[in-house]
């Protein structure tokens, strides 16, 4: 057994010692198209690596406030049908199928958005997330900016959430309410906020447990801030989950389901 494997060993010995003579004749263009070569074989590796994960990440988070429309798009997105919904006290997950030729399937999961229970849902499901779908409700953006800044601001810069990336995809919900504010008025005013945000905590005092661990940076810094400035692509749309005439009336949805068909 032992002399097999020093024959099946031996077989190398010629292509080692080639490897060592050319190395030491130090043939410049040998030893060029040699680190070439092994450029090109580590960059390959790690492309695999990261597809790999990205494609085992297949979580599409809605995150959001209480009431911003998360489980009524949640159930319009799966079953395309209006649905009474009741403030969620648990995530809802389901496969969704979607909307393209290659018929590949994500899987959705709606976090509850009241604030005792969302950071607890979120710590669960953030690593897992391939993307996230915010949920915003339009019609009380004006009452609520600081509320959505907060909770968009705790994702952004959470480490574990930066390490992946994921694409965000901000909903403009309830557009089909008069009083709804614009995708780019709301876009602006985070902006605004977030930039707020960003000086306000960076000038608290950490404690001594260090409770800013895990905590980044976000955006630029000596910039004002902007959703350019992060790592991942963060896109603005408008959408309605139902019409303001009919609870059961046709919901917008589609520029959702194209954003989500991009995904995979
Ligand atoms: N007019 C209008 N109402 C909507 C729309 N989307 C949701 N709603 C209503 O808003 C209310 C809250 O919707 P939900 O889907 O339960 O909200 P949620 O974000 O899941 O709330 P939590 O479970 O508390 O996190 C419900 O009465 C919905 O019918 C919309 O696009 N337009």
């Amino acid at each position: 057994m032992a002399e097999a494997a020093v024959q099946n060993d031996s077989r190398w010995l010629p292509d080692l010692e080639f490897i060592k003579q050319e190395l030491q004749r130090q043939d410049p263009t040998l030893l060029s198209v040699g680190i070439a070569l092994i450029v090109v074989l580590l960059s390959f590796v790690l492309w695999k690596i990261l597809r790999g994960s990205r494609i085992s990440r297949r979580a599409v988070l809605l995150v959001g406030l209480c009431d911003s429309g998360k489980t009524l798009l949640f159930n319009r997105l799966l079953t395309g049908t209006y649905k009474k919904t009741q403030t969620s006290i648990t995530a809802n997950s389901a496969a969704y199928k979607v909307k393209s030729d290659k018929g590949t399937s994500l899987t959705l999961v709606d976090l509850p958005g009241h604030e005792s229970l969302r950071h607890q849902f979120l710590e669960q499901y953030k690593a897992s997330a391939r993307a996230l779908l915010f949920v915003v409700d339009s019609s009380a953006f004006q009452r609520e900016v600081k509320e959505v800044a907060e909770l968009l601001y705790q994702l952004l810069t959470d480490v574990a959430v930066l390490k992946n990336a994921p694409p965000i995809l901000i909903a403009c919900n309830k557009q089909d309410i008069s009083m709804a504010k614009s995708a780019k008025l709301v876009q602006q005013q985070l902006e605004k906020e977030l930039n707020t945000l960003r000086v306000t905590r960076s000038a608290a005092p950490t404690t001594l447990e260090g409770s800013n661990s895990g905590v980044a940076q976000l955006g630029k810094k000596g910039k004002d801030f902007d959703f350019t400035q992060l790592p991942m692509k963060v896109k603005f749309l408008e959408c309605s989950t139902h019409d303001s005439k009919e609870e059961d009336g046709d919901a917008n949805i589609s520029n959702v389901e194209g954003w989500l068909a991009k995904l995979v």
